[in-house]
């Protein structure tokens, strides 16, 4: 069963997809209650929305759902935000904190170490080849890590969430200069909010891999859903007329990166 799609480019960005997958065995299937079946916590459409933005760009996208086991969690299973609302490597519940297994089909530790070795670790040996892969060509590499969420979920958050959510772990994750290329392009994006690490400041993939003294940098973007779809409920509708006026700032954001990370690649080659 292949639990991954690779597109592989020459560019110097990876984008990263762990939760666009909608693919449920049907074991796990027939474990879900019916609120869980709505796979709510899908980051829906956002592949198509970033698709041919970049024309050289890697992209490594799970085709599981993040209810089978979640691509943005530490394997160990440690909280991304301890002491908040959040949902766990398995979630038990949904964004809404409501359960989405049925009774009694909870996920044991079975389950979830076999989920682990099953699903989370071929995505992510996956994308960790393609990270190297493209380090070697240019000595640096930029993840950036596709995500999309509701704009309104009390249980996770206050108030409406801002359009563009930037996430680099407060500055540790990239280069100051790749966090400003996406910095600029979003506060200068009319009619659309924006915040630089505020409520999502990154899941565990962007931490995990942004080292950038090593040259591996990750930022991640968190875009509420109202920026591309027709309604945030069900059926989760791609919004074609939102979409394409979206598009043109991602692409601002990605040709930046881009830019702006063959240039840093240059001055590390010229500092050698
Ligand atoms: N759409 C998904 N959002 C991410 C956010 C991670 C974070 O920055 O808190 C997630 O839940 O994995």
């Amino acid at each position: 069963m292949t639990v991954f799609e690779v597109k592989q480019g020459t560019s110097p960005v990876i984008l990263g997809f762990p939760h666009t997958g909608i693919d449920v065995p049907p074991a796990i299937w027939e474990r879900l209650n019916d609120n869980g079946r709505i796979l709510a916590d899908t980051d829906w459409h956002i592949h198509r929305l970033y698709d041919g933005l970049l024309p050289q760009v890697t992209t490594v996208r799970a085709t599981f759902h993040r209810y089978v086991i979640d691509a943005n969690r530490d394997p160990e299973g440690v909280s991304l935000y301890p002491g908040q609302n959040t949902t766990g490597l398995v979630p038990g519940t949904d964004f809404d904190g409501v359960s989405i297994w049925r009774d009694g089909e909870e996920p044991t530790e079975a389950d979830i170490a076999a989920r682990l070795a099953d699903f989370h670790a071929p995505y992510h040996a996956a994308l960790a080849a393609e990270i190297e892969r493209v380090k070697a060509i240019h000595g640096i590499a930029v993840l950036y890590d596709c995500h999309s969420i509701r704009s309104d979920i009390p249980f996770l958050f206050e108030g409406t969430l801002p359009d563009f959510n930037i996430g680099t772990d407060s500055g540790k994750t990239c280069d100051p200069a790749i966090q400003d290329a996406a910095v600029d392009v979003v506060l200068n994006a009319q009619g659309y909010t924006s915040i630089l690490n505020g409520r999502f400041k990154g899941g565990w993939t962007t931490r995990h891999y942004g080292r950038p003294e090593t040259g591996v940098h990750a930022i991640q973007m968190e875009l509420a859903q109202s920026t591309h779809l027709t309604t945030e409920t069900p059926p989760f509708a791609y919004d074609e007329a939102k979409a394409t006026k979206l598009r043109i700032h991602l692409k601002d954001i990605l040709t930046r990166i881009e830019t702006t990370a063959l240039t840093l690649a240059h001055t590390k080659r010229g500092t050698k």
